[in-house]
């Protein structure tokens, strides 16, 4: 029997503007939309994507979540079975690192597995004349949250794949996350209304 591919969600939040579809876009597409080109995420969107790790093929599904809060709806479904959370803020934007607080609370607030992997990316490091956010408060802010930290740049590239692999890697280092006890494959179990065979975890 073939073995099932394991499946891990990635969620992206943090403010309006800071760059989430741009970095997905980037990871998934390696491209970059001008300015002209982007559009505010409404609601929800999401992009699917395979990682090899240590020889093992893993397919992730990236939810990228609109940041400004009228587009914002059914919040808690977004991080249902997320097992990393990529919080982006914008090196450029003192208003973004400091709303990281709020979105810290909110990922309390419905992820209540503390196994759930945290991310704290500061993306935009290309505009580095407008930095206004330093590299030390960003990590220390991560080291307080016990996060992980990188800085990137969905424009340039710089960062971006190396922050997934990150998130991906210290997931795949907690089996609780995404490693179900194998079922007998004539196991159904039923989830929050829905038919599942086990074979993708949710944590949140
Ligand atoms: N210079 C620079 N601009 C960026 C970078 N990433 C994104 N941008 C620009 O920032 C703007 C917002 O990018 P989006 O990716 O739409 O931001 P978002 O966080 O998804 O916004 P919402 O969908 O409203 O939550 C766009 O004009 C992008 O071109 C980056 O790394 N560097």
């Amino acid at each position: 029997m073939q073995k099932e591919t394991p499946t891990l969600k990635l969620l992206l939040i943090g403010n309006s503007n800071v760059g989430k579809s741009s970095l997905l876009l980037r990871f998934t597409d390696d491209t970059f939309l001008p300015q002209e080109e982007t559009s505010a995420t409404i609601g929800v969107d999401f992009k699917v994507s395979n990682m090899e790790v240590d020889g093992e093929t893993f397919k992730l599904t990236i939810w990228d979540t609109a940041g400004q809060e009228r587009f914002r709806t059914l919040t808690s479904s977004y991080y249902r079975g997320a097992q990393g959370v990529i919080l982006v803020y914008d090196v450029s934007s003192r208003e973004t690192f400091d709303a990281l607080n709020t979105w810290w609370n909110e990922v309390n607030t419905y992820c209540s597995s503390p196994d759930v992997v945290k991310m704290i990316v500061g993306n935009k490091v290309d505009k580095e004349s407008s930095r206004v956010v330093t590299h030390q408060e960003g990590a220390a802010f991560a080291r307080r949250l016990q996060t992980l930290f990188v800085e990137c740049s969905a424009k340039t590239k710089v960062g971006v794949e190396e922050a997934f692999e990150e998130l991906v890697t210290k997931i795949i280092e907690t089996p609780s996350l995404w490693q179900k006890r194998a079922a007998p494959s004539s196991t159904v179990r039923v989830t929050d209304g829905q038919q599942s065979n086990g074979a993708s975890s949710c944590s949140c």
